[in-house]
Parts: C-alpha cells; structure tokens; sequence
C-alpha cells in the first residue's frame, strides 16, 4: 500500500507537472490478479483497484493501519466497472454487474473479490474511510442509484449523476459515493466548479476511449491546475480543490468522498467567470 501525505495550497501552487502527479494522480490501480491501494491523509480514505482474473483475491491488511483487520475500524464503497463479478464478506457472497455499487460496513473480516469470467473480469474501484460504528452491508444497482440528468448540450456537459452511498441511500459513517456518466458529445463534468473544505473528494476515471484523455481541473479556484488523466486512473482532490474535468470525448467517473458530514449537496460553488 502505498502512502500519500498531504500537500498545502501554498505548496501546491509552486509544483511542477510532474509533482502534481506524483502527489494528486493515481496512476496503476488497476492490475490482473491484484489489489492495488493508496492511503491518502485527505481524511485517512483508502483508494484502490481490484482485477481478478483467474484469481480470487483477498482484502489483505495492512501493518500502517494497526488494525487485526482491514475493515476493524473503517468501511468500504466497491463499485464494479468491468465485466459480472461477486464479493463475499464473512460467508455473505453478492453478485455485482457493471455499475453496481456494494456497501460493506466496519467489522467484517474477510472480503474476497471473484469475477465471473476471465474474459470480460470484474475491475473493482473502492474507497474505504475510518468508521466508529457498523451500517448494514447493501448492494445498489444504477437505477436503484437516483438518477439525476445534469447540464445541457450546449454547455457540452450533459450527464447522468447516480448517488448510491450519501445522507439518502446507502447509510454510511461518513463515506459518499457515486459515478457520473457523460452522454455522447459531452465533455464537461462538474462545471460550474465547487469546493468543499468539509470533505476531500476521489476521482476515478472509467470508459475513457483508446486514444482519449481527460483534462482534470484542480487548485484553489483562483490558482488553478491541470492534469492528464487516462483510463482507469484516479485523482486526489483535496478539500481545498476544485475538482472538475473536460474529456477530449465522452467517458465516466467515479467520485467519492469522506469528511466531515455526507450530505452531497453540500458544496461551495466556484463560478466560472471567476475562475483563474
Ligand atoms: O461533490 C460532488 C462531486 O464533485 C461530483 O458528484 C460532481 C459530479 O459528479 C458532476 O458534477 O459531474
Ligand atoms: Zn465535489
């Protein structure tokens, strides 16, 4: 697991392209028969890819967490973006398609990944955050998921949000979760921009055609930043961040976060005539 410390806005501001990957871009999450997982001190959350291919594959712990377990005193968010695939924790398996989402609450003890197919495997993204008390695993299909239609055509950000862990869906200690799909010829997520010093957000970038990329905005919304993000990738937002991007074609993503309450629509906006 690797660990990532936090980053100032101040020094922020100063970094070069290649500091601001290596500190917000989270490139190699997704392998064949692995768990890749980054802890990130945005609010202690946990980022991570499973692929299970001819494997199954076992949540390990982890000695930084000083825990008997890996979900002793934290949750986890899983959202499956490839082919069908199951999650068993503690004895209970549950069956997840491509966009269904699984709720795993603080106490179970052994969490396995399987896909059904080893040609079009399951590719998990999860996010976990520390926990005090358990909430009752639960899985969520996409249109179980309240599907909201944002944006319009001529803004070229048209798209579909669709919240399953929040304040309104799957009850959590502090995780938020969705994904976001941009309709064919929109571009744009998440502008009109906004922070949130309340939480940090992740971002997971999916269904990036070959060959296309997404631009991802962040910074202070009057020092603003950018990076290129590819398919499968993910970017640590920090509270202080915008964060938002423009694809050089339609895609998807993943956000996520955790902090200090878990009600979505609790954002500051960052207008876009006053961006810098
Ligand atoms: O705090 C909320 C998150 O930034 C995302 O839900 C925004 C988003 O998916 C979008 O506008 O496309
Ligand atoms: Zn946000």
């Amino acid at each position: 697991m690797e660990i990532r410390f936090q980053n100032s806005p101040k020094e922020t501001s100063a970094m070069n392209t290649a500091s601001l990957r290596e500190n917000f871009l989270v490139q190699h999450l997704v392998k064949d028969d692995s768990i890749q997982l980054v802890y990130s001190h945005y609010d202690r959350v946990i980022i991570g890819g499973v692929k299970p291919v001819n494997e199954k594959l076992v949540l390990p712990n982890h000695p930084e967490l000083r825990a008997d377990f890996f979900l002793q005193r934290r949750e986890i968010g899983i959202i499956n973006v490839g082919g069908a695939g199951s999650i068993s924790a503690d004895g209970e398996t549950f069956e997840l398609n491509k966009l269904d989402c699984l709720y795993l609450g603080k106490g179970m003890k052994e969490v396995s990944f399987s896909s059904n197919n080893a040609d079009d495997p399951a590719i998990y993204y999860l996010l976990s955050a520390p926990a005090h008390m358990n909430y009752p695993n639960r899985l969520l299909n996409k249109e179980e998921a309240s599907p909201a239609v944002m944006g319009a055509q001529e803004t070229s950000n048209h798209r579909t949000i669709y919240k399953y862990i929040h304040d309104a869906g799957i009850q959590s200690c502090q995780l938020v979760m969705g994904l976001t799909v941009l309709s064919e010829g929109s571009v744009w997520n998440t502008m009109p921009a906004h922070t949130h010093t309340r939480r940090m957000e992740a971002y997971f970038y999916f269904d990036v055609k070959p060959d296309q990329r997404v631009v991802h905005f962040m910074g202070e919304p009057k020092e603003t930043r950018h990076l290129i993000t590819n398919n499968h990738e993910a970017i640590i937002s920090p509270p202080w961040s915008i964060h938002s991007g423009c694809g050089t074609a339609d895609y998807a993503f993943i956000w996520g976060m955790a902090g200090e309450n878990y009600t979505y629509t609790d954002m500051d906006p960052a207008p876009i005539t006053e961006l810098l």
